[in-house]
């Protein structure tokens, strides 16, 4: 008889990054390469809805998606929807060969390492590793700086997103290098040295090029002690001898190394990045009737100029029916053909620091023939 295994502990990845840095774009692509796996996904967005969800769950079978918006992951105590999510995880565990939680872009991820220490969770799941998304090309900006060049951003703001970005990289094991098509090999190494610089403590780091990681260098790392290997076969052939590079892209020097014990992080010696700055805010606004995404995306652009507003994302459906994803880190705004979604509103997240919801809604008011409200 086939006893049930007791003591595998299911492997789990923390993916974390600063609002807009590509984590659901990465999870997405590492999602198509994981047809052999059956993986529980669990997402958390900052704002009251989710679009990430909707942006994931056009994944094909193997995948069971849990939702978690509104709030930031394991920052509510026992009864916390992430908490719930995980016991409710935990009934089904084996079911599963592997978990990706995405935190939202405003969470560090101690909260949820925290979490699977904790005794409920601990002898059922184990930390796999922690990768971190940075957007280069606002690293290599400074928007990380607190200090930094002014932008439309005032300095509250910058310092705000400065912690919440160090305290991401802090108990990273990866950080990925992510929108670094069109950086020289000068600004990606001086992107090394920042993050290097800032986060001493991160074990590896990777290049994604348009968010596309190997499994290999993401998923089955082990990173955070034994759990029994036989279980079940490292996602794709995870790399047997970490001491060696995970990864070596371009010949640009020291994209990892491996003095892991000196990487090892205990959370008991590090303060816990529990504070949530209420300064972040979301709002959500709707618009009626047939959309015209491009002067949308136009009036977004010069929404996300003007207001301190770093990320806008949602859905509108144009004059012949056909839905698009709006996004929008900072001015920078893409528009990509959704897939439909029945009796879907026009609906737009937005995202910002001490942002006036009413300034936001009269603007694009200006901007746009129909009503956004
Ligand atoms: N050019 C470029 N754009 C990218 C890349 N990765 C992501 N993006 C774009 O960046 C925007 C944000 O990507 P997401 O994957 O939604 O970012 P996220 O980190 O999940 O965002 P939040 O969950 O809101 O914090 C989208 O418009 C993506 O298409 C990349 O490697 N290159």
């Amino acid at each position: 008889m086939n006893l049930p295994d007791t003591t595998f502990r299911t492997p789990v990845t923390l993916m974390s990054g600063f609002l807009g840095s590509g984590k659901t774009t990465l999870l997405n692509n590492l999602l198509r390469q994981t047809h052999d796996r059956t993986l529980a996904v669990i997402v958390n967005e900052f704002g009251e809805v989710s679009i990430d969800g909707a942006l994931l769950r056009s994944r094909e079978d193997g995948v069971e998606l849990f939702d978690v918006s509104g709030g930031l992951l394991a920052y509510g105590g026992d009864d916390d929807a992430f908490r719930c999510t995980l016991r409710a995880l935990l009934a089904r565990r084996h079911a599963f060969d592997h978990v990706l939680i995405e935190t939202s872009g405003l969470a560090a991820p101690t909260a949820v390492m925290v979490a699977l220490q904790s005794p409920d969770f601990a002898e059922a799941f184990t930390l796999d590793a922690t990768l971190v998304v940075v957007d280069t090309p606002l690293l290599l900006e400074g928007a990380f700086d607190p200090d930094g060049p002014a932008q439309v951003a005032g300095a509250e703001l910058r310092r705000s997103a400065a912690q919440v970005f160090d305290a991401q990289l802090e108990f990273a094991d990866v950080a990925i290098l992510n929108k670094i098509g069109g950086l020289s090999d000068a600004q990606l190494l001086q992107a090394e040295a920042d993050v290097r610089h800032r986060a001493p403590r991160v074990r590896f780091l990777e290049l994604a090029h348009d968010a596309r990681l190997d499994t290999q260098l993401t998923l089955g790392l082990n990173l955070h002690g034994a759990r029994r290997a036989a279980h079940h076969a490292p996602v794709s052939g995870a790399p047997g001898d970490l001491s060696g590079p995970l990864h070596d892209h371009t010949g640009l020097d020291g994209h990892s190394h491996g003095d892991l014990d000196a990487h090892v992080h205990s959370l008991s010696t590090h303060q816990h990045f529990h504070e949530h700055d209420p300064g972040w805010q979301s709002f959500r606004l709707t618009g009626a009737g047939a959309q015209d995404p491009q002067a949308l995306a136009t009036a977004v652009r010069n929404v996300a100029r003007v207001f301190p507003v770093l990320r806008v994302k949602g859905f509108v459906t144009d004059a012949a029916g056909q839905q698009h994803a709006l996004q929008a880190v900072r001015s920078r705004v893409d528009l990509t053909p959704a897939p439909a979604r029945a009796d879907a509103p026009n609906e737009l997240v937005f995202i910002g620091y001490h942002v006036s919801r009413k300034k936001v809604t009269e603007a694009l008011g200006r901007a746009m023939p129909g009503r956004w409200e």
